[in-house]
């Protein structure tokens, strides 16, 4: 869309009370996908070997939600043409005429800058550097150029979003180590199967929107496959932490109870009955049961990191 269509589809409403703005620019931040990815980072700093100073570690976990923020709305800005096709995403600001899109664009920038700079002062180079590419990764590389390109899109593009573990254990130590690079595969290789059980039943929006995503490229059941490989690959790569001994009995029984229960969902997926294109007949129910277990999955693993940590590693 250019920049005059959008900009005369943006009717300011003479009433605008100040609540409605302000829930339109938090709106933009993706807020409730920012929750998550912050407890992660937020994980890193927490199990990493250093004492740091609670103001310090609060400033670092800040960055890392303005930063992931930042990159949402400078992703809603780049989205606006295709937001405003998909049904999921047509009320957000931009398409729903309530924000101009230069403005948008202004704060993903701004805060982007600020807290990455914020993040240097506080803590160190190296985490502001990663925290620094994985903005670029997200708003760039995913956003403006995967996102609309390969059906491997959220394969590679994932990367973004796995990386505030390794930021969190930056911050705190000014260094990496395998376990902060463990956890980044563990986000990095769950994000296809959150992302894609998705996608099963939001492929006619992307269809639409012209946006390649695996369903629409290859298929409902080779995405089904792919959604149950990547389970198990995931279900082995979080145990490593235990097989080099990193975390103790509760990370490890945890890992396998959620990774089994993941690898059921994803057999779910796989069985559920279709048509001969392997379209859902149950209006994708086990493609929904997977998402939602796909994020109490990856919330309740990094909660036992925490307390294996916590109870046992630390004792
Ligand atoms: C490229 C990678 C990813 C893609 C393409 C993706 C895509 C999506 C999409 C399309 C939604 C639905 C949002 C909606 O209904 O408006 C969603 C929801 C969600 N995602 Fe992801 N996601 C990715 C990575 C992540 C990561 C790394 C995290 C956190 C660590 C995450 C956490 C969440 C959460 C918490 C929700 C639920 C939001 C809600 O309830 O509205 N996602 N994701
Ligand atoms: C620290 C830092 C910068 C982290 C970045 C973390 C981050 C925001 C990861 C991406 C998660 C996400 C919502 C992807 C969906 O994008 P989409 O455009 O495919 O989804 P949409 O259709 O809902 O807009």
């Amino acid at each position: 869309m250019s920049g005059a269509v959008a900009d005369k589809a943006f009717v300011a409403e003479p009433g605008a009370i100040l609540g409605t703005e302000a829930r339109d620019w938090f709106a933009l931040l993706k807020p409730r996908v920012i929750s998550l990815v912050v407890f992660t980072g937020a994980a890193g700093l927490v199990v990493a070997p250093a004492h740091m100073n609670l103001f310090v570690a609060a400033v670092a976990i800040l960055c890392i939600c303005m930063a992931s923020g930042a990159a949402g709305a400078i992703n809603m800005w780049y989205d606006r043409d295709i937001d405003a096709i998909m049904t999921r995403t047509a009320t957000r600001p931009i398409p729903g005429g309530r924000m101009p899109e230069r403005s948008a664009l202004g704060f993903g920038v701004g805060l982007s800058v600020a807290s990455v700079v914020l993040m240097w002062f506080a803590t160190n180079a190296l985490a502001a550097f990663i925290l620094a590419f994985s903005i670029v990764f997200y708003a760039v590389i995913y956003t403006m150029w995967l996102k609309r390109s390969t059906p491997q899109n959220i394969v590679i593009g994932g990367a973004a979003g796995a990386f505030p573990p390794m930021i969190g254990w930056a911050a705190a130590t000014g260094s990496l180590d395998v376990l902060p690079i463990v956890m980044f595969l563990i986000v990095f290789l769950w994000t296809p199967p959150h992302f894609w059980s998705l996608s099963l039943y939001a492929c006619k929006d992307y269809g639409r929107a012209g946006i390649p995503m695996l369903p629409v490229v290859r298929g409902a059941r080779h995405t089904r496959h792919q959604i149950l490989i990547y389970t198990f690959v995931l279900l082995a790569v979080s145990l490593v932490p235990s097989w080099l001994h990193l975390c103790g009995w509760i990370y490890t029984a945890t890992a396998l109870a959620l990774g089994l229960g993941f690898v059921a969902c994803a057999v779910a997926v796989v069985r559920d009955r279709q048509d001969e294109t392997g379209v859902s007949l149950t209006n994708d129910a086990p493609a929904r049961r997977a998402f939602r277990f796909s994020l109490a999955y990856l919330f309740l693993l990094f909660c036992g990191l925490l307390l294996d940590h916590a109870l046992v590693v630390s004792h």
